[in-house]
C-alpha cells in the first residue's frame, strides 16, 4: 500500500549496513518522524543487466503486503533515474549468520535454536497461507531485531506457489531441496526442507550437505547423506529426521513443527 510518495529528500542517510549484488543497504532516518529505517538501494542498470526486474517487482509486491512479527516490513519504495529504493524495517542486530559466527564453536545452544526455528515456522505458516514460498531461507537472509527476535528478509527469491525456479542460482547450493536439485516443480514444502537445513546449521555450525564440489553436494542432498554429531539431542535428531525428507509430501507439516516436543522443551 503505497500511501505516500517518498523521495530521497525525506531521509537523512546513515552508515552503510551491508552491500549486496545489486546495491547497498544504508541506515536512514525519516526527517519528520525521526523514524529509523534501512534503505536498500538497487541500481537499475544492474537490475536490468541481470534481468531481475520482475524479481524486484515481486519482492516489493509480496513484502509490502505482509504483516508478521518475524517478517521484515517493507514500508514503501521510490525510484529516481538510476536507482530503486526499498524502505525496509531496521533490524539492529544484523544477520543471523553474523550471530552464528560469534557463538562458541560457531553453533547455538539447542534452546536458542528451538526459539529461532519456532519463530521461522510461524512466519512460514503465515507466508504459506498467503500462497507465498520463500525458497531462500538461510542465515544470511535472516535478521535479528532489537530483542534478538528473528526476521525473515530478502524476498527476492520468493514466488507465488507453485512454481519451478526460472532463474540460474546464485549464492549457496547448500539449501537446495532434492526437488530443486532435480529441477522438478516445487511447492511450499521446499521451505520445510530449508527449515531442516537451517536447524541443522544452527545446531552444528555448518550445513548438512556441505562439500567442496557442488556436484558432491547435489549427490548428498539426493541421497540424504548427512551425519549428526553425537552432541545433538535425540529430540532434535527426531525433528530433523521429519524435515530432511526427500519426498516433499512426507515432510512434517509446519503446524506439527510448532507442537513438536523439542520445539516446546524450553517451555518448562
Ligand atoms: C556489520 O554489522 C552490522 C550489524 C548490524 C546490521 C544491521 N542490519 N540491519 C538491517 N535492517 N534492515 C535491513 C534490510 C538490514 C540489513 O540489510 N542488514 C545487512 C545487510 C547486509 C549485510 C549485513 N551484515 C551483517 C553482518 O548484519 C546486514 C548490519 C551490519
Amino acid at each position: 500500500s503505497q500511501k505516500k510518495a517518498w523521495s530521497l529528500s525525506n531521509f537523512d542517510i546513515g552508515r552503510m549496513l551491508g552491500r549486496g549484488k545489486f546495491g547497498n543497504v544504508y541506515m536512514a532516518r525519516e526527517k519528520e518522524s525521526k523514524f529509523v529505517v534501512a534503505l536498500k538501494v538497487l541500481f537499475k542498470k544492474q537490475v536490468f543487466a541481470d534481468n531481475v526486474e520482475h524479481q524486484v517487482r515481486r519482492e516489493i509486491e509480496i513484502q509490502s503486503h505482509l504483516r508478521h512479527p518475524h517478517i521484515l516490513r517493507l514500508y514503501g519504495y521510490f525510484h529516481d533515474n538510476e536507482r530503486i529504493y526499498l524502505i525496509l524495517e531496521y533490524a539492529p542486530e544484523g544477520t543471523l549468520f553474523k550471530e552464528l559466527t560469534k557463538q562458541p564453536n560457531r553453533r547455538f545452544p539447542e534452546k536458542q535454536t528451538s526459539i529461532y526455528i519456532k519463530s521461522l515456522a510461524s512466519a512460514l505458516i503465515y507466508l504459506h497461507e498467503k500462497e507465498v514460498i520463500h525458497r531462500d531461507i538461510k542465515p544470511e537472509n535472516l535478521l535479528l531485531g532489537h530483542k534478538g527476535e528473528l526476521k525473515i528478509a530478502d524476498f527476492g527469491w520468493s514466488v507465488q506457489e507453485p512454481n519451478s525456479r526460472r532463474h540460474t542460482l546464485c549464492g549457496t547450493v547448500d539449501y537446495l531441496s532434492p526437488e530443486m536439485v532435480s529441477g522438478k516443480t516445487h511447492t511450499k514444502s521446499v521451505d520445510i526442507w530449508c527449515l531442516g537445513v537451517l536447524m541443522y546449521e544452527l545446531l552444528v555450525g555448518y550445513a548438512p550437505f556441505v562439500d567442496r564440489e557442488i556436484k558432491e553436494t547435489y549427490k548428498k542432498i539426493l541421497k540424504l547423506d548427512y551425519k549428526l554429531p553425537d552432541y545433538v539431542s535425540k529430540a532434535a535428531a527426531h525433528l530433523l529426521g521429519k524435515l530432511l525428507v526427500v519426498n516433499p509430501e512426507e515432510r512434517l507439516p509446519l503446524e506439527r513443527v510448532m507442537i513438536h516436543p523439542w520445539i516446546n522443551a524450553h517451555k518448562n
